[in-house]
This record gives C-alpha cells, structure tokens and sequence, in this order.
C-alpha cells in the first residue's frame, strides 16, 4: 500500500498542525506540573512505551523544560491486530530505576486502558517517589478499566475507530505518518 493509498481509502481524522498544537499544549502543562517546589531540585524519570510511545515522545520532550532521564519498556497487547488480547511485556522496567524515582509514562493511546493501567501498577510496585502518565490520544467509548484508572495528561480525543500515523500502527506500518488517519467504513 502506498501513500496515495492511504489518503484514498482513509478518513484523516486529526491533522498534523492540531497534533503539533495538542503537544505543545500538553509540554506546556507538564513543565507547570514539575515546576511544583515538590520536584524542586529532583529529575524526571520519563518511560516511552514501545513501540507505540515513541513517536510522541520524541515530539513531546523536545518541548520539556525539566530534567528528564529517558528510559523505555515494552509491553503490548495488540501485535498487528486491530483488537487487544493478553499483555505481553517484553522489557520491564528494573525496579532499581524505580525506587524512590518520579515517573512520567509516555504513550500513544489510552484505548481500553488496559495496557497503561498494568504498567502503572507494575511500576507502582517498586515504589516510585510519584508517577503520572500522559498519552497524546483518548480513544471515546465505554470500555475503559473498571477501576477508573486514567492517564494524568490527555492530548486529544478521537473516535471509537482503528487509528494509525503518530506511533500508531497499521499491521505494523505507517506508525511514520504525522496525522491521525482510519480506513473508511
Ligand atoms: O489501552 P489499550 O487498549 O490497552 O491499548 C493501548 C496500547 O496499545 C498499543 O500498543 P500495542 O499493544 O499495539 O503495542 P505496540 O505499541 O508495540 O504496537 C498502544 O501503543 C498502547 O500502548
Ligand atoms: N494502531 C493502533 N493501536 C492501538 N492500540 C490500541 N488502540 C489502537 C488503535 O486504535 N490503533
């Protein structure tokens, strides 16, 4: 599939210039957020989740104006599937890296929330001094964790859809594109 095929036979959904602006918008937040004399003299430890989180993070901490120490894990529920199933982890993170460390998780999408809630939970384990998490979309439906498990810092919302481009994949693809793009209906 080429290029010229994605823009025949997909809607874009969120443009590149509003995606631009939506993290700027969340950078903004985040250097008030660790502005707090609470983090006065501490570094941030951020976690990009792969493969997903890369994208945005790489646009996200080039606007970050605190000291940010970038690690990365791996976990993953959808492979090139357009549905979830089991969590697999593929990099944890070390609990040495944890301990006593602020936290700032990085992903792509906050979809059934499944995936980012185990992450917090297994950080949350190896007691970090704080942790929050920021993702650049909210997928909109009903079927988010029961326990109520949110991400700190939402970029944008999106519709209930198979997206990709910004980190996203389609069947392992096109996680390049700079918008947010679904196939037709
Ligand atoms: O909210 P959820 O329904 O749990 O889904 C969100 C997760 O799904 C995607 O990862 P994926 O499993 O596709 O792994 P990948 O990033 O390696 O492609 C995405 O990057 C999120 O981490
Ligand atoms: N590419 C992609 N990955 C996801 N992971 C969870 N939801 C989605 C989605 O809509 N698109």
């Amino acid at each position: 599939m080429t290029l010229d095929d994605i823009k025949q036979q997909t809607d874009l959904l969120i443009g590149e210039s509003h995606i631009d602006q939506a993290i700027q918008a969340l950078a903004q937040r985040l250097n008030q957020f660790y502005s707090n004399e609470k983090f006065a003299g501490k570094s941030i430890t951020a976690y990009c989740v792969m493969n997903g989180g890369l994208y945005f993070t790489g646009q996200l901490m080039r606007n970050l104006t605190f000291p940010l120490s970038l690690k990365y894990l791996h976990a993953s529920r959808y492979g090139d599937e357009t549905q979830g199933a089991e969590l697999n982890w593929r990099v944890r993170p070390s609990p040495a890296e944890l301990q006593g460390k602020d936290i700032l998780l990085i992903d792509d999408i906050f979809d059934e929330g499944l995936t980012l809630e185990a992450i917090y939970q297994e950080c949350t384990e190896h007691k970090p001094n704080s942790i929050n998490s920021v993702v650049l979309v909210d997928k909109q439906h009903l079927r988010k964790p029961k326990s109520g498990f949110t991400p700190n810092f939402i970029g944008l919302e999106v519709e209930d859809r198979y997206i990709f481009g910004c980190g996203m994949d389609y069947k392992g693809l096109w996680r390049n594109l700079p918008a947010i793009y679904a196939f037709k209906r």
